[in-house]
């Protein structure tokens, strides 16, 4: 789903949060556009535009669990959670978590990757919904739903801030549902 059908069109919030992150070319390697969102978090008004936009998407739909994935989709999932009365459950790179772990490897823009998650952390039946600040290709997201789903949740929708317009990763992601706030800044945008 894009800016102009996730339902939010010329909401003027989606504006300021575009204008909020940051662009820095060749970061971290030549070729890539990084969308920086750390600049948004310093707005007060426009994270909580962010945070906002994402629980009146969800308060209604019965969410048992957010899933935030490391590390910027903890910026903004544990107060989506808080909100909406779900639990937070930190999917994490390797050798984080304490206890017993399943995980699932993924390949990136800029190299390879490898997510977990606590056994026990969901359960079936769980409604959850995976948060992070940015889909590329997909491939961290799609990790993320085979987890959630190895542990027997139902992954209702993964919601991120920025998306690439073609979505390559609508076909990894098993069909779930994209919700997107904003395209990718170019750098004369900014
Ligand atoms: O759609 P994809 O191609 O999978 O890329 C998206 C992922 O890449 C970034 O994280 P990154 O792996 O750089 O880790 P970080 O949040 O720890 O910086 C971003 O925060 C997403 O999690
Ligand atoms: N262009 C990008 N900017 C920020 N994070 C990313 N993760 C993958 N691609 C990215």
């Amino acid at each position: 789903m894009f800016a102009a059908e996730n339902g939010l069109k010329g909401d003027p919030r989606l504006q300021g949060i575009s204008q909020a992150i940051r662009v820095v070319p060749d970061f971290p390697k030549p070729g890539i556009m990084f969308q920086d969102i750390t600049t948004l978090l310093l707005n007060h008004k426009v994270f909580k535009d962010t945070v906002d936009i994402f629980v009146d998407r969800y308060k209604d739909m019965d969410i048992s669990v957010v899933a935030g994935i490391e590390a910027r989709g903890f910026m903004f999932g544990p107060s989506v959670a808080l909100a909406i009365g779900a639990k937070f459950v930190p999917l994490r790179k390797p050798g984080k978590l304490p206890g017993k772990i399943i995980s699932e490897s993924y390949e990136l823009e800029y190299g390879k990757d490898c997510l977990e998650i606590h056994v026990g952390a969901v359960q079936q039946g769980d409604k959850a919904v995976v948060i992070d600040d940015l889909v590329a290709t997909g491939g961290t997201l799609s990790a993320a739903i085979k987890l959630l789903e190895r542990m027997g949740a139902e992954v209702i929708e993964c919601g991120c801030v920025i998306g690439v317009p073609e979505v390559k990763g609508q076909i990894r992601l098993k069909g779930k549902p994209l919700y997107i706030l904003v395209e990718p800044r170019e750098l004369e945008d900014c």
